[in-house]
């Protein structure tokens, strides 16, 4: 047997793994690395949060990706120059992080890494007859072992998409393991750049579990914002939003795209949800004219609505529930009491009341569907129904 599998067989036969969780998301912020404890798996999965930082991007780290980032058309050079860039970032970003962390890779059994996501698209969005549903994560696993010399596992979207998903949401996984609760119904809601939910019965029944996309969460305030205060990467604490005033007519312009009319669960991205689909409802509600502080405070209302209309739809034949939030959404207090105000009364919380700090609980979720690959496999999900296979993602590099 080879060493290395001899290795991955002993560390799946021990009580408990050491696994860093990477996210790097839609919001282009910076790399969440989540240095989790993990012991057992499936329903019995325990998870400690031993250390957590964002590893913010400079400006050059965002350009590089920014350039082909939800774009149709790329530099097919640029791209392919990024997939092993990107994995050599994030894999400094790791060596920098177990410095200060006083660790070594000695210490750490797997990294789990999602790499960046560049260009998401589900049939639902192409349309193309004879295509399937599609997305593309950057950033080589072989790479990122290499340079950090931990086994990496890598590329988690694929084989959900083989198996018939859309490649999204991969929380579901992750919530069900982890937050379901025989004593209350909950939903996990996650505003990213886009915001998702995952809904968890209290029966524990995994048939009964479901997940979906919603619509955008930060990613057009962000974009907005981007384009127009220079220096700026997101409406911090919403103070243009707040100074602002909601143009009813650009809002029911922006509800108006056939997204939301599908039925769940459906995924989307900033392919979507960008400045162009902005500009077509603003001239299509005649509202071009609207300030900055109004328009954000108009796609702040409109990530809040669509946020609240799928609670509402999800929640209709339903009993009580708990919302446990997460995500940088969670730090924007306007869109927070947006979607407070309009459920009175509905508790929401966030995961820290789990126990997991909202702003790793994404990469967190990555590290469960590390140690499920190695030492899972008992919890079968299988609910095509729900889009939702019942497979092992992840693909292993090891690090020589
Ligand atoms: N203080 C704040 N005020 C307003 N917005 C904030 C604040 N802090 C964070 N945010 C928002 O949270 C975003 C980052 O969220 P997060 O890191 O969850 O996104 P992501 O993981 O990239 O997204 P996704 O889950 O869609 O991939 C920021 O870009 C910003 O829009
Ligand atoms: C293709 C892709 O990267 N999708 C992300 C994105 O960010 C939020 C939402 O859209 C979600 O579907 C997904 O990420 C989370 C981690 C998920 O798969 O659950």
């Amino acid at each position: 047997m080879h060493s290395h599998i001899k290795r991955l067989y002993t560390l799946a036969g021990k009580p408990s793994r050491c696994i860093i969780g990477l996210m790097s998301g839609t919001s282009l912020d910076g790399l969440d690395v989540a240095l989790c404890q993990l012991s057992g798996d499936g329903l019995d999965t325990k998870v400690e949060l031993l250390h957590f930082a964002t590893v913010d991007y400079d400006d050059s780290y965002k350009q590089r990706v920014k350039a082909v980032f939800a774009k149709r058309e790329v530099d097919l050079q640029a791209l392919t120059l990024l997939n092993p860039w990107i994995a050599l970032q994030h894999g400094r970003m790791i060596n920098q992080c177990l410095a200060a962390w006083q660790l070594t890779a000695a210490d750490i059994d797997l990294i789990a890494s999602h790499g960046q996501t560049v260009y998401h698209c589900p049939k639902r969005q192409h349309q193309l007859q004879d295509e399937g549903n599609a997305t593309l994560q950057l950033g080589d696993g072989d790479h990122l072992a290499v340079v950090t010399g931990i086994t990496t596992i890598s590329d988690f979207r694929q084989k959900h998409i083989a198996a018939g998903g859309e490649g999204a949401p991969l929380a579901v996984y992750g919530d069900y393991l982890l937050f379901s609760s025989k004593t209350e119904n909950r939903i996990m809601l996650n505003i990213g750049g886009i915001a998702n939910f995952t809904w968890l019965e209290q029966t524990l029944d995994a048939e009964a579990v479901f997940s979906s996309d919603i619509g955008p969460g930060n990613t057009m305030m962000d974009a907005y914002i981007q384009r127009h205060v220079i220096g700026q990467h997101y409406d911090t604490d919403a103070k243009l939003a707040k100074a602002g005033v909601v143009s009813e007519h650009l809002l029911l312009a922006l509800k108006q795209d056939g997204f939301f009319a599908l039925n769940f669960p459906k995924t989307t991205g900033p392919e979507v949800f960008n400045l162009v689909y902005l500009q077509r409802a603003q001239q299509i509600s005649g509202t071009t004219h609207l300030s900055h502080a109004d328009v954000m405070a108009t796609l702040n209302r409109f990530s809040a609505d669509m946020i609240i209309a799928a609670i509402q739809h999800i929640t209709a034949a339903r009993d009580q529930f708990t919302i446990y939030a997460s995500g940088g959404g969670i730090h924007n207090p306007l869109l927070m009491a947006h979607i407070q105000a309009a459920l009175p009364d509905v508790v929401i919380k966030s995961t820290a009341d789990l126990a997991i700090n909202p702003d790793a609980k994404e990469a967190v979720l990555f590290a469960i569907l590390a140690n499920e690959c190695v030492a899972g496999g008992k919890q079968n999900f299988s609910n095509a129904r729900e889009g939702i296979p019942g497979v092992t993602m992840g693909k292993i590099s090891f690090a020589d």
